[in-house]
């Protein structure tokens, strides 16, 4: 029997005061050894999953580049399919697999312009992208995890609908602050900590000044 979804592992690199990114998008906090390590994550899973906030301000490669190993599948959350063309993902999705994932929200000229570059599109959800049934149809392409890279309005929806099995968070020695500064789970938040999904700390690893958090769901 197919599993009903792949295993999801949240990963992200936090100041101390939570924060992902500052007010103005700069989010380069892990350390060149944390992007190693990183690296290897990336090379162990089968696909790696961001929003497509991330996409328009890193502009990231989603790759294994600081170590030696396969690239994941990349998968991209971008309900209304406005990935730019110029993106590094858009540039390099004939060498790289890359998965598009959209709502029926998409207008038929963005569909239309996304149908003409070689990714996978999958349409899923009527607003927003319904994550489980995105999850279900990874996992009947037999994508048995995928590594949810951020940013903090994709992290809230793993969490709220408790579709992830592990966190491994970085904590940066950097304090951002700014109300308006991305934090590592944005959306509604959750009402009473009771609420919180029960963490298990399964590892920490210093490296240096940063802290590698791992923690599996109880
Ligand atoms: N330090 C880190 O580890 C790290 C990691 C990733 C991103 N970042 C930073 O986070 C910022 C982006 O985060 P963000 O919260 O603005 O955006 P995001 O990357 O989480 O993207 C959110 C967007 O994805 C799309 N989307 C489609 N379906 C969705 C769904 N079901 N759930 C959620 N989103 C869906 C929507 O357009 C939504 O606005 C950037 O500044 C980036 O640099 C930091
Ligand atoms: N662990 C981690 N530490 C960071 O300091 C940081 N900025 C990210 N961010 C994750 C997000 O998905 C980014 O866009 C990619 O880390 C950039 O990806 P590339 O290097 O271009 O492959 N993640």
């Amino acid at each position: 029997m197919v599993k009903s979804r792949p295993h999801v592992t949240l990963s992200a690199a936090t100041s101390i005061d939570g924060k992902i990114a500052t007010v103005t998008g700069d989010s380069k906090l892990s350390s060149k050894q944390d992007s190693v390590r990183l690296h290897k994550l990336r090379s162990q899973v089968d696909a790696i999953l961001v929003g497509k906030n991330t996409v328009l301000v890193d502009d990231p490669m989603l790759t294994v580049r600081h170590t030696k190993g396969k690239n994941p599948i990349r998968i991209i959350l971008d309900s209304k399919g406005t990935i730019s063309k110029n993106s590094k993902i858009i540039q390099t999705c004939n060498k790289i697999p890359t998965i598009v994932a959209v709502s029926h929200q998409i207008s038929k000229s963005n569909l239309d312009k996304l149908k003409k570059f070689p990714i996978e599109i999958i349409m899923v959800g009527s607003n927003s992208i319904n994550i489980k049934l995105l999850l279900k149809k990874l996992s009947d392409k037999k994508i048995k995890s995928v590594l949810v890279e951020g940013g903090g309005t994709v992290n809230w929806e793993f969490i709220k609908y408790d579709l992830f099995d592990e966190l491994i968070i970085t904590l940066s020695p950097f304090l951002i602050g700014g109300k308006n500064a991305v934090s590592l789970i944005d959306g509604n938040g959750f009402k009473k900590i009771s609420n919180s999904p029960n963490l298990r700390l399964k590892s920490i690893k210093r490296l240096k000044n940063h802290l590698v958090l791992n923690y599996a769901k109880v």
